[in-house]
């Protein structure tokens, strides 16, 4: 396929956006059925990092970071950068200049399916990076690759304008005509947890809560006492 940079995106609706930043990864990967969650081996950079954002989508070339820099000219306020490479590599492809850039265009914070570096730095600016490897090893631009077509990224098919959560328990990929279904079943699964947690604080089991000892019945399972 021959590269290309997509410079108008369709991006999820703003309010969707707005309603599933209020949700953790684990809830909005509950309220979508279990689904959209990126491969664990992505970790952020540093604890806290967050993001809620419509992603701008990066096919690149191994070791080869041209076309993240080609991205930040199509990168609005609010997006999140999804840098996916044609085979697999942990070369560190973006660091805090192409943070301090990607800032600077709107960007919100990075999803990248290979390496990162200067982490001492995107951390004290508080740009949150989720990133397979944590490497220094430089990379070169030389290579045509594309901004803006659909990407598989770290097991997830991300499409431009997709809505990209993340937390510290990992990245999860909303599909843009979703969203606003995901954030309604997030809300109720929200609602659902704060009645759990508070029966459980009671004291009560979750066997009870659950109606699990039923299970455990069908399931045969005997209760002894030695
Ligand atoms: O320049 C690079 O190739 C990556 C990097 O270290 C930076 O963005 O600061
Ligand atoms: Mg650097």
């Amino acid at each position: 396929m021959s590269s290309v940079i997509v410079t108008h995106i369709e991006r999820a609706n703003a309010n969707d956006v707005q309603a599933l930043s209020a949700f953790g990864v684990a809830t909005v990967h509950e309220a979508m059925g279990r689904r959209g969650l990126m491969n664990p081996y992505l970790r952020p950079i540093y604890d806290d990092a967050k993001v809620c954002g419509t992603a701008v989508t990066v096919s690149c070339h191994p070791g080869d970071n041209l076309m993240i820099h080609a991205a930040m000219e199509v990168c609005r306020p609010g997006d999140v950068l999804v840098v996916t490479v044609t085979s697999a590599s942990t070369d560190g492809m973006f660091g805090e200049l192409l943070g301090v850039s990607a800032r600077a265009q709107g960007a919100q914070g990075l999803i990248i399916d290979a390496g990162v570096r200067d982490t001492v730095e995107l951390t004290e600016m508080r740009f949150p990076v989720w990133a397979k490897a944590i490497s220094a090893k430089g990379t070169v631009k030389a290579t045509a690759g594309s901004v803006n077509i659909p990407v598989v990224c770290a097991g997830c098919i991300v499409n431009p304008g997709d809505i990209i959560v993340g937390d510290r328990d990992g990245v999860v990929v909303v599909p843009k005509a979703e969203a606003a279904q995901v954030a309604l079943a997030a809300q109720a699964r929200t609602d659902k947890e704060a009645n759990v947690r508070n029966r459980l604080a009671q004291g009560e089991l979750g066997l009870d809560i659950y109606g699990l000892r039923e299970k455990l019945k069908a399931l045969s399972v005997t209760y002894v006492s030695n």
